[in-house]
């Protein structure tokens, strides 16, 4: 009994011990990281809590919005002023969040081929895009880019033109109804963005723009809202919290839906794959055998009424074109490729259902996204500058009145002007505010090293706002981006894609699709904005979004 109360204290002690021991390493720790960054630019924030104050209104409750206007006014007062710097520190708790904020700076990490890990944030994407591209770890990330790149093939998007035109004259046609009223294009313009991507993607448009009420395209809108509310309440960044509470139960049907409809539409490629490679009889178009043929061209047609899986079913195209070796394999084709291909047998190279799921997914999200709020603060932004709106509306007619609709890629590209106009607004208004990098070694920028696994965030907000690089930063100003003076913007200054080796595949796509859209309006209609720019509010979401609506008057021309 003596022995056994000896050895339960001798336990206790060991204990003891260990904690306090494993204590004093924290504490350690924590005060070389403080010494270490010490020397970075920051604000002194809260002893425990470090910068939280400057972010949160209230540390037990969350207030969304009042936070991301906190979040914005924190990052004007403290970080653009230290823009020479090129580095911005905040404390949140005892950890230190290192900002990225000029270009040369920000050059370091976007041009090597090291630091290609995505940062914590990127977590909060998972349940909806898995690890498709954009969140990929950097060891399977590599192939699978290899993999998916030749879908973006110039041929293929000059392929995809045609459908971009189709979806923008339903935007044209949707105007006409509104014409001499006020327009709220803050969600009709991502849901035109969804219609044209999963018509480029997949072959099958939700048509969005009409039928904003399917539950395919609420599940997509309302993911949106409820995974900012996620990442602004921590308790929920548990699962087990979030998915019990009445949001995360919510949140979970949307991405029940969401995938319904991804899945159904992967099996209708499937299927036609599978039967053209039976038809070719264990021959692939590229000459292998047991290669699953490519069909090059959506499996299901584009269509205007389908808004839900079931009726996406019945698009199915039969069309013997698809047998064209002269086409490309689009990105549906390659999936279907590396999921079917029996001859594959490198393991990274394989495609399985859930990486299927994840890759539809992801193209979906990160291709209508940005695109459609980027279109959203277009529209606001000329409906401001009407001298600028009738700017891009002369050259538009100038250079397409007497070109065929659907144009093609190289009447799109003639369109100077109208192209400043796009990049001064991605400028000013960068989709993506903020990227986020894991180190894969130290970085040294002048006196500042910063430590090799450190989750370092690039602040393309701050970089865009660069007086250095665009005077007068706040002043909207498309002729920066004119022929001749975009020579002295410097490489890695001007980064809405982000830049590098895992910079956006969706560029020159948009590029096209925001001209498309833009030429096919501005020929039919005038926009004035009821409110001045700078009225709308915005917030550092996964995107930067208008927070309020953004209402345009449209008048016939
Ligand atoms: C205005 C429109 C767009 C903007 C501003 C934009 C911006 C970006 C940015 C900043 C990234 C890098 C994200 C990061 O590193 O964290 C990215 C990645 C990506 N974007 Fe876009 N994007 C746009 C349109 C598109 C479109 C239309 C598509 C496809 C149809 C697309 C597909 C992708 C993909 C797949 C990635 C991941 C690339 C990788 O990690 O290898 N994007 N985009």
């Amino acid at each position: 009994m003596i022995e056994y109360s000896l050895l339960l204290v001798a336990l206790n002690r060991l204990i003891i011990t260990l904690a306090l021991l494993v204590l004093i390493k924290f504490i350690y720790n924590y005060f070389k990281v403080v010494r270490h960054f010490s020397k970075f630019p920051h604000v002194k924030g809260h002893c425990i809590l470090g910068n939280l104050v400057d972010i949160k209104t209230n540390l037990l409750k969350s207030d969304e919005f009042a936070e991301q206007q906190l979040q914005i006014q924190f990052m004007q007062k403290h970080a653009q002023p230290v823009q020479k710097e090129g580095v911005f520190l905040a404390w949140i708790f005892c950890k230190p969040m290192v900002f990225l904020t000029n270009y040369q700076s920000i050059k370091l990490v976007l041009s090597s081929s090291k630091h290609l890990e995505k940062g914590d944030v990127y977590y909060f994407w998972h349940p909806q895009m898995g690890l498709g591209l954009l969140t990929q770890h950097v060891n399977k990330w590599r192939s699978r880019r290899k993999m998916l790149e030749p879908a973006f093939h110039i041929d293929n998007l000059r392929n995809s033109v045609e459908t971009v035109g189709k979806h923008a004259d339903s935007l044209v046609k949707y105007f006409q109804g509104h014409v001499g009223t006020v327009l709220d294009v803050k969600e009709l313009m991502p849901r035109a963005a969804l219609d044209i991507v999963c018509d480029t993607v997949l072959g099958v448009s939700p048509d969005a723009i009409n039928v904003p009420n399917s539950s395919y395209v609420r599940a997509i809108m309302n993911l949106k809202k409820r995974v900012i509310t996620r990442l602004f309440n921590p308790h929920y960044w548990l699962d087990f919290i979030f998915y019990r509470a009445q949001i995360g139960k919510e949140y979970k049907k949307d991405i029940d839906t969401i995938n319904a409809f991804s899945t159904q539409v992967i099996n209708e490629w499937k299927s036609r794959a599978v039967k053209e490679k039976k038809m070719m009889n264990g021959n692939d178009l590229n000459g292998n055998s047991n290669g699953v043929t490519l069909s090059s061209k959506p499996a299901i047609n584009g269509s205007a009424g389908a808004h839900n899986p079931s009726e996406a079913n019945s698009q199915v195209d039969d069309d013997d074109d698809v047998f064209s070796s002269k086409k490309r394999p689009n990105l549906m084709d390659i999936l279907l490729r590396h999921h079917l291909d029996d001859s594959i047998t490198d393991e990274s190279l394989k495609i399985d259902e859930i990486d299927m799921q994840d890759e539809v997914n992801t193209f979906i999200e990160a291709g209508h996204d940005p695109a459609g709020v980027v279109l959203t603060w277009i529209m606001q932004l000329l409906g401001c500058h009407t001298d600028i709106q009738e700017r891009v509306y002369n050259e538009i007619k100038e250079t397409l009145a007497d070109v065929p609709f659907p144009y093609s890629w190289n009447d799109l590209a003639n369109l100077t002007y109208t192209e400043a106009v796009i990049k001064e607004c991605l400028r000013i208004r960068p989709p993506v505010p903020f990227l986020q990098r894991i180190l894969d070694e130290d970085v040294t920028y002048g006196p500042y090293v910063i430590p090799k696994g450190e989750c370092v965030t690039l602040s393309i907000f701050s970089l865009h706002q660069d007086p250095e690089i665009y005077p007068e930063p706040h002043v909207f100003n498309p002729d920066r981006f004119l022929p001749e003076q975009i020579k002295s913007i410097p490489p890695f200054a001007f980064l809405p894609f982000s830049g590098g080796k895992r910079g956006c595949l969706g560029q020159r796509f948009t590029y096209m699709e925001l001209k498309m859209i833009l030429s096919r309006l501005l020929l039919r209609y005038r926009f004035k904005s009821v409110k001045p720019f700078e009225s709308i509010p915005y917030a550092f979401e996964l995107v930067n979004r208008p927070k309020a609506p953004v209402e345009i008057l449209i008048e016939q021309r």
